[in-house]
């Protein structure tokens, strides 16, 4: 069957390049494959409830550089899962599956590009399996999480904000003689930690990956005092825990059971100086990491990826969605990509360099630590 009309939804968290993505797959829609693209507005939801425009060049002009996404997200509403408003006033949850069925072919759609993380991948894959809608996937998130690509887009530009944010703390903490805390995004991945720790010259990097213990910790700012240097960087992934306790959160949505995570370097803080007596203070990056335009490379990736994912639904091979793997655009099962997580591989080259330069991941014997700055 030739696709005639294509529609394309961002889902999820945004990540900066969400915009190149779908200027590209409006462009080569247009000037590769004289096919209609359909936007759809706010993720999944604009699919349950029919909200949708037929994208034109006017449309795509100058968002090349722009965060967000001109299509609108969301990190809440799953088709099978979908919040509900009762007459009465009650949300409850429904599934409201057949409702994409029905708007998917109201909308005259042929097959659907779903940019997304992965939860909205995980979402597309379903429907694809158990709706057979002709889906294709493109991966993003700023936290780098999803397997099958080597990286994603959105990521890059996630790293430099968080490294600017450790280049800045690093000239107060030194004035200061303090600790300074600095709490990243990534879910239960430490990408942006580990990354914006090694390119901000952080000392001291928490991951999710390898719990960690106060001592070594201690020990690293302590023996960076004795050789003069009496303060330190920390860079804190927001999942991160200490062995034998648990993730912090910071909210849980009631009706879909959706957790935020956060806060744990507050935690670490008020530990760190109740053991030490140092004077300890806490930035939370935050969404400054996720706003913003897009650095070049996640541009140039962003727009690889759409033009990639438009040509993949064209030619009809859907179920699939693109990646970087060696450099190239290939593509992969999207059963492949959703199965589990990319996490840090707690033995990877990045995290021995790190251990090399004696960046602390607080698993370290705390008295070769204290011994280890001579
Ligand atoms: N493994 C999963 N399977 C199905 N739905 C999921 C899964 N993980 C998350 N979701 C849902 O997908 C939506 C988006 O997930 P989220 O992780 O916030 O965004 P992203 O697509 O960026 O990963 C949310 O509605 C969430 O409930
Ligand atoms: O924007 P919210 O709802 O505060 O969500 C914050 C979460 O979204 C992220 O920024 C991005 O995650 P996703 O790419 O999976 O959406 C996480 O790093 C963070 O935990
Ligand atoms: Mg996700």
């Amino acid at each position: 069957m030739k696709v005639r009309r294509l529609g394309v939804l961002t889902g999820g968290g945004d990540a900066p390049g969400l915009n190149a993505v779908i200027r590209a797959v409006v462009k080569s829609c247009l000037f590769s494959h004289r096919v209609t693209p359909v936007g759809i507005y706010d993720g999944f939801s604009g699919l349950v409830e029919g909200k949708a425009k037929e994208l034109e060049l006017d449309d795509i002009w100058g968002i090349l550089p722009r965060g967000g996404t001109i299509l609108g997200t969301t990190n809440r509403h799953n088709p099978f899962r979908y919040p509900f408003r009762r007459p009465d006033g009650v949300e409850e949850i429904v599934d409201a599956s057949q409702a994409v069925v029905r708007n998917f072919e109201k909308l005259g759609l042929d097959a659907l590009v779903v940019i997304g993380g992965d939860g909205s991948l995980a979402i597309a894959e379903r429907m694809h399996r158990e709706l057979g809608l002709p889906v294709v996937g493109v991966p993003k998130t700023i936290d780098n999480d999803i397997s099958a690509t080597e990286v994603t887009f959105g990521f890059a530009t996630a790293m430099e904000a968080a490294a600017d944010a450790l280049d800045r703390l690093h000239t107060t903490a030194e004035a200061h003689h303090r600790v300074m805390l600095l709490e990243v995004m990534g879910r239960d991945a430490g990408w942006i930690a580990l990354h914006a720790g090694l390119a901000g010259g952080a000392d001291v990097i928490l991951i999710p990956e390898i719990p960690f213990r106060f001592e070594p910790v201690i020990a690293k700012f302590r023996a960076r005092e004795r050789r003069g240097r009496p303060f330190s960087l920390v860079v804190v992934a927001e999942g991160a825990a200490p062995q034998g306790g648990s993730q912090v959160f910071q909210a849980e949505d009631k009706v879909t059971g959706w957790k935020r995570l956060g806060g744990i370097s507050y935690l670490v803080a008020q530990e760190i100086a109740e053991r030490s007596g140092y004077e300890v203070r806490v930035t939370v990056l935050g969404h400054i990491q996720r706003g913003g335009s897009p650095v070049p490379v996640d541009r140039i990736l962003a727009t690889r990826f759409g033009v990639e994912a438009t040509r993949l639904a064209v030619e009809g091979q859907f179920g699939t969605m693109v990646a970087l793997q060696c450099g190239e655009i290939v593509s992969v099962p999207l059963s492949e990509a959703v199965g589990h997580l990319k996490r840090v591989p707690v033995n990877s080259q990045l995290v021995k360099a790190a251990r090399a330069i004696g960046i602390v991941f607080g698993d370290e014997d705390p008295e070769m630590v204290e011994a280890s700055e001579g």
